[in-house]
């Protein structure tokens, strides 16, 4: 008796789906990017308001709003809320060393590309 060889298709089908997927998420990747840079730009005229105003560069309040709000939407949308305050937290450094940096006259190197 000899062995038939294993299908090919189960392997092919794996490897269509693999694709599928693949191009959802980088479809997502580009929005995320997208909204980010969108993001840094608002961001950037908070900055420049700010720096005109003399005013702190970092908003404890406003922070602890948006982190209540994000964990909350973060819950609804079934993502881990540790990790969406995390997230969060990692965009605001940004910004804040961005203000920080327009406040003492300079650009911000960094996330935003000139
Ligand atoms: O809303 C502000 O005051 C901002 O400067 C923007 C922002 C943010 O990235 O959302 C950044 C720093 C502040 O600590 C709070 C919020």
């Amino acid at each position: 008796m000899t062995d038939t060889p294993p299908s090919p298709a189960p392997h092919a089908d794996a490897q269509a789906e693999l694709l599928r997927l693949r191009q959802s998420i980088d479809n997502i990747d580009a929005a995320l990017i997208h909204m980010l840079a969108e993001r840094f730009r608002h961001t950037q005229d908070v900055g420049a308001l700010k720096a005109r105003f003399s005013l702190p560069a970092a908003d404890p309040t406003r922070e602890a709003q948006q982190i209540e709000r994000l964990r909350a939407l973060a819950v609804s949308a079934r993502l881990d809320p540790d990790f969406a305050e995390k997230f969060l937290a990692f965009i605001i450094r940004e910004v804040i060393r961005h203000h920080e940096a327009i406040a003492r006259g300079q650009s911000a190197d960094g996330a935003l590309a000139s």
